[in-house]
């Protein structure tokens, strides 16, 4: 086996452009309507394949999550038992993305792992099967594994690909951790937004039904959002914290980026329709 590292495999990060939550099923879980875009800006993954089964992670955040939690982990023994391989990996993880801000970085963490390592150890699952894996990890993950801007619904797992315009975004990170289980249990979250068809849905309004409980429970969050309107239409991805502005140019995002108060954090990324992981997979 050689030493060969495969370098630069990008985990990128997605915006849910809108998200909305259609109903409460039996067994407590969700039923959505979302349009997740990716944006390049993320995280970078190495892999070199070797020969013993083992499994190792070297990464830059330390052990602020357990090798048993880690997605990355999960997502590679999953792959090797659904697969039967004998053959392990080394992986290098560059962790880039605010982790829980409801920009989904564990969950392509986990999509980049499986799509990577299947390519790398010849192991032969179609994307469709990869997905199948990558939902037992987490709803978002199928999503990164079929790399297109997709509009889900049902608790994410069924989606249209889709091509909504591809703005320059910028994205805040409010300082404060959300919890999605918390968001979901909330009695006052808005729950009962009606179904809509796909034409209906891309020609109105978009909104997030989670962003006015969460503005309410964490000043943070709406502190940073009634900063980022004035700006540009503005509205927070997934169950939270990030918000992200809606610009045409770069440098307009750049702009206001300059202008950011010393207490908030954030970064300009391109929305992208196709997600990097698939140009690094068309290299190999
Ligand atoms: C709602 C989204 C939109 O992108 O939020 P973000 O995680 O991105 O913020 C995701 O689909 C989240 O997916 P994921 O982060 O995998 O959620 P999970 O860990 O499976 O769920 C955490 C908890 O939230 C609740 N939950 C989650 C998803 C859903 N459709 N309905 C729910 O009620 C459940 O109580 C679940 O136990
Ligand atoms: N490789 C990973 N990167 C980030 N978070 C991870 C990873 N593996 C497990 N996790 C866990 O998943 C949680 C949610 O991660 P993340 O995907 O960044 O958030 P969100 O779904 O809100 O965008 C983290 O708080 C962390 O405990």
């Amino acid at each position: 086996m050689s030493n060969h590292v495969s370098l630069g495999w990008p985990a990128p990060a997605k915006l849910n452009l809108f998200l909305h939550v259609n109903h409460r099923r039996e067994d407590g879980y969700h039923e959505l309507q979302t349009l997740f875009q990716f944006i390049e800006h993320g995280d970078v993954l190495d892999f070199k394949v070797t020969e013993s089964s083992a499994l190792k992670l070297h990464s830059n955040i330390g052990d602020v999550v357990a090798d048993n939690d880690n997605l990355i982990l999960r997502a590679a023994k999953l792959l090797q038992k659904r697969s039967g391989t004998s053959q392990g990996a080394e992986i290098w993880l560059d962790k880039r993305l605010p982790m829980g801000g409801g920009i989904g970085g564990g969950s392509s963490d986990a999509a980049t792992c499986l799509v990577a390592l299947n390519a790398l150890w010849k192991t032969g699952l179609s994307r469709i099967e990869l997905a199948e894996l990558g939902l037992s990890l987490g709803a978002d993950v199928p999503v990164f594994i079929h790399g297109l801007s997709a509009f889900a619904e049902g608790v994410g797992e069924q989606f249209t690909p889709v091509s909504p315009k591809e703005y320059w975004y910028l994205v805040l990170v409010p300082d404060v951790h959300v919890s999605t289980a918390e968001i979901f249990q909330d009695p006052d979250l808005n729950r009962n937004t009606p179904k809509l068809d796909l034409n209906s849905l891309m020609s109105s309004q978009w909104q997030n039904d989670c962003q006015q409980l969460v503005v309410k429970r964490h000043p943070q969050v709406a502190k940073t959002l009634g900063w980022l309107i004035e700006y540009a239409p503005s509205r927070m991805t997934g169950t939270g914290a990030c918000i992200f502005g809606e610009f045409e140019l770069q440098q307009q995002a750049m702009d206001v980026l300059a202008k950011l108060p010393s207490d908030m954090t954030g970064f300009v990324a391109k929305g992208t329709n196709i997600s990097p992981l698939e140009l690094r997979l068309a290299q190999l």
